[in-house]
């Protein structure tokens, strides 16, 4: 069973953080958050290597965003920062894609990014990356290229809010359960993709995935 389909089945929550980094929130003219900014992709969305990421019906601006994705393996309230890691069981490389057009008219009118985010086939993952493989979480290369040419090529140690104080802030919301996903962000270079293009990302020389991009 592929990755995508056993989350599909047995996970949980996938939180998403938005503008975690500096020059991803300036390239689209957002200001700097002073709070991690959340929001949520239902598991429906899930996607393994070998299907194609599908535009959705009416979105002419589909963005990839490569993240860090981190698995919570064991359940908890009210996490201190100090044992945030102790909650995570692996990593997982994704790419939290974007209907940006959608998400520019939901921001217009103060509406929520559900449709823009969270629409089948937007978050396409990587096998699981047991905890040894990613030695500090904290400074690992994200890289993404479409078509060949690379657009995205950052690293998790540029982190606005990092990865224990996410897990702290958000635990004090929501309960982390064993099987949820946190997406962290993506560094900057995000741009639109169009039926026919292949993206290719990666965590560092830890895991690489590649997606077809079809119109939906
Ligand atoms: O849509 C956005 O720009 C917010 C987001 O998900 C991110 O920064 O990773
Ligand atoms: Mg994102």
């Amino acid at each position: 069973m592929s990755v995508a389909a056993k989350f599909r089945e047995a996970g949980r929550k996938i939180i998403c953080v938005g503008r975690n980094y500096g020059a991803h929130a300036a390239e689209l003219g957002n200001p700097v958050p002073e709070k991690p900014i959340l929001f949520f992709k239902p598991t429906s969305s899930y996607l393994s290597e070998g299907s194609p990421i599908q535009i959705p019906k009416g979105c002419s601006s589909l963005h990839h965003e490569v993240e860090l994705g981190i698995i919570i393996e064991r359940t908890g309230k009210n996490i201190s920062e100090s044992s945030a890691l102790d909650h995570v069981g692996g990593y997982i490389l994704a790419l939290d894609m974007t209907a940006r057009d959608f998400q520019d008219e939901a921001k217009k009118k103060g509406q929520p990014w559900a449709m823009a985010k969270g629409f089948d086939t937007s978050c396409p993952v990587s096998g699981f990356i047991p905890r040894e493989k990613v030695q500090d979480p904290q400074n690992v290369n994200l890289w993404c290229k479409v078509n060949g040419q690379t657009k995205q090529d950052g690293n998790t140690k540029d982190m606005i809010f990092s990865i224990p104080n996410l897990i702290s802030y958000i635990s004090q919301y929501f309960t982390l359960e064993a099987g949820d996903v946190i997406l962290t962000g993506t560094p900057s270079g995000v741009s639109a993709t169009k039926p026919g293009d292949t993206i290719q990302c990666g965590l560092a020389d830890v895991v690489s995935m590649q997606f077809d991009v079809k119109q939906g």
